[in-house]
C-alpha cells in the first residue's frame, strides 16, 4: 500500500501536523520500531501478529478445508476478529462460492439465512479464539440444529478454528471435525492473515500465497522512520492528528468491494487504541456513496475529524452510455470508473480546501496481494500507533463488564452492577 499524507500536514488543514512535528515524532517512530522488532523477534504476545506472513501455513488451510473445497456456500460462524478479518477478504474477492458471516444473533436474521442458503451444498466455518464467545456458540447450536432438522450431517461440512482447549476445541475433538489453532499470541482482530480469516479465503478459491505476499512485502518496509515506511506514516499521522484534536477517523474507501474492510479496521483501531481515556474513534464510510451523507459533516463540522480515503489505481470500468439529457450530456464521454475516480478526487479537494485533514492509501488494484498488505500494514500501523499511545494495544478488558452482564442477566443471575446502572438511568418516556 502506499500512504499520502500531504493532506495532512499543517500547511493544508487544521487540525494539522507540521514537517518539523514529523521530524521529531520521527524519533519517537525509530524507538518504537525497536521495540516492536524485538517483540516479534521474542513472539511477543501481540507483536507475534506481525510474523504470520511467515508462520501461517496455507497447505495447512487448504487440506483441512478439502472436504467441503466444492461447498456452493461458506457460512461462518465467529464475531469480531473471528469474523471480519474472513470477510473482509472474501467480500473483496470474486468467488462462485455464496458466503454469510453469522456474527450476530438477531434471531430474524439467522432465520432468513438458514431459510435461504442450500445446506446440504453449505460448509459451516466455525471460528472462535476462546471457543466460548456466547454469540459464537449460541449460533452454531441453531445452525446445527438446523441441519439436523434438514437431514444434512453437519459433521461432514464443519471445519471448527479455536484455541488449544475451550467447549469448540472438545466438540472438534468429539465429531472428529476438520479443526485448525488460532496461533499463540495473534488477537482475534489481527489475526485476519492466519486460519482465523484464511479457511474462508480457501474455501472461496482466493489465493492464500498472494495475500501472504503482499503481506510479507509489507513486511519488509517496516523501518526505523515514518518516511520510508507507509505503515508507520499513517500510524504517526494518525497519532500525532489525534493529539491535535482530530479525535475521529473516518474509513472511507472508493470502492464496494472494500467496504467490509472499514469494519475490519474499525475494530482494529477501536479495540486497540481505545484505554485509559485515549483512542481515536473510527467511522465506516464508503465513497463515493457518503458523499451524499455525511461530507456535509466532514468538511462543515466540528475540526475533530481525519478522513482516510482508500483507493485503487486500476479496476474494472463500464461506460456511460450517451444521453440527449443536455444537462447530463458531460456524463457521456466518461465511463463510471472516470466518474468514481473524480468524485473521490473533488471530494478529497473538498476537504483540503477547507482545511479538513485527509489521508489517501492507495492500492494498485483490489487483489490477495494488494488485500494482504492492506490488512498486514494497517495492524502495523495500529501496533505502532499503540507504542506512540503508550496503550495495552493487544488486550480488551473493557469488553469483559458486559459480557458478565449478559451472562447474569440471561442466567436469571442478579448482576447487581448492571441493575445498578440500569436502575439510575431509567427514564421511560412513553408514547
Ligand atoms: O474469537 P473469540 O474468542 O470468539 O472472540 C471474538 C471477539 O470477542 C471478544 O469479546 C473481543 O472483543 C474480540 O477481540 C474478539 O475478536
Amino acid at each position: 500500500m502506499n500512504v499520502d499524507i500531504g493532506n495532512a500536514l499543517s500547511s493544508v488543514a487544521s487540525p494539522g501536523v507540521s514537517r518539523d512535528s514529523l521530524e521529531r515524532l520521527d524519533e519517537q517512530v525509530a524507538a518504537a520500531h525497536e521495540r516492536i522488532e524485538t517483540g516479534m523477534a521474542n513472539e511477543e504476545h501481540g507483536y507475534e501478529a506481525l510474523n504470520l506472513p511467515e508462520r501461517t501455513d496455507p497447505e495447512e488451510i487448504r487440506a483441512a478445508v478439502e472436504p467441503v473445497a466444492d461447498a456452493e456456500a461458506l457460512l461462518t460462524i465467529g464475531i469480531g476478529g473471528s469474523s471480519l478479518g474472513a470477510a473482509t477478504i472474501t467480500n473483496a474477492l470474486d468467488s462462485d462460492t455464496e458466503t454469510v458471516f453469522l456474527d450476530n444473533v438477531d434471531p430474524a436474521w439467522i432465520s432468513r439465512h438458514l431459510e435461504s442458503l442450500p445446506l446440504e451444498g453449505t460448509a459451516i466455518n466455525v471460528v472462535s479464539r476462546s471457543g466460548t464467545t456466547a454469540e459464537t456458540l449460541a449460533n452454531f447450536l441453531v445452525v446445527r440444529e438446523a441441519f439436523e432438522s434438514a437431514g444434512v450431517d453437519w459433521t461432514e461440512r464443519t471445519i471448527v478454528t479455536t484455541g488449544e482447549s475451550g467447549p469448540l476445541r472438545d466438540l472438534a475433538n468429539r465429531h472428529d471435525l476438520p479443526s485448525l489453532k488460532v496461533p499463540d499470541g495473534v488477537p482475534g482482530r489481527f489475526s485476519a492473515l492466519s486460519a482465523v480469516g484464511m479457511v474462508a479465503a480457501a474455501v472461496c478459491g482466493h489465493d492464500l500465497e498472494a495475500l501472504l505476499s503482499g503481506a510479507a512485502a509489507e513486511r519488509e518496509t517496516l523501518s526505523g522512520s515514518l518516511f520510508d515506511c507507509p505503515a508507520y506514516a499513517y500510524g504517526a499521522t494518525t497519532y500525532a492528528l489525534d493529539q491535535r484534536g482530530a479525535g475521529v477517523n473516518a474509513v472511507m474507501p472508493y470502492a464496494e468491494s472494500l467496504e467490509t474492510y472499514a469494519e475490519w479496521f474499525a475494530q482494529l483501531w477501536a479495540e486497540s487504541l481505545g484505554k485509559d481515556d485515549l483512542g481515536q474513534t473510527p467511522v465506516r464510510a464508503l465513497g463515493v456513496t457518503d458523499q451524499h451523507s455525511q461530507l456535509q459533516l466532514y468538511r462543515a463540522g466540528p475540526r475533530d475529524k481525519l478522513v482516510t480515503f482508500v483507493t485503487t489505481a486500476e479496476g474494472a470500468d463500464r461506460p456511460i452510455p450517451d444521453t440527449d439529457v443536455e444537462d447530463l450530456a458531460y456524463l457521456g464521454d466518461a465511463t463510471l470508473g472516470e466518474l468514481l475516480e473524480a468524485e473521490f478526487e473533488a471530494t478529497e479537494a473538498s476537504l483540503a480546501a477547507a482545511g479538513r485533514p485527509n489521508v489517501r492509501v492507495e492500492l494498485e488494484r483490489v487483489d490477495e496481494y494488494e488485500l494482504g498488505g492492506l490488512l498486514y500494514g494497517m495492524e502495523a500501523a495500529c501496533v505502532l500507533a499503540g507504542e506512540l499511545y503508550g496503550v495495552n494495544t493487544f488486550e480488551q478488558p473493557a469488553v469483559e463488564w458486559a459480557k458478565k452482564a449478559t451472562r447474569g442477566l440471561l442466567g436469571g443471575g442478579e448482576f447487581e452492577e448492571a441493575n445498578a446502572v440500569a436502575e439510575k438511568t431509567e427514564l421511560r418516556v412513553e408514547r
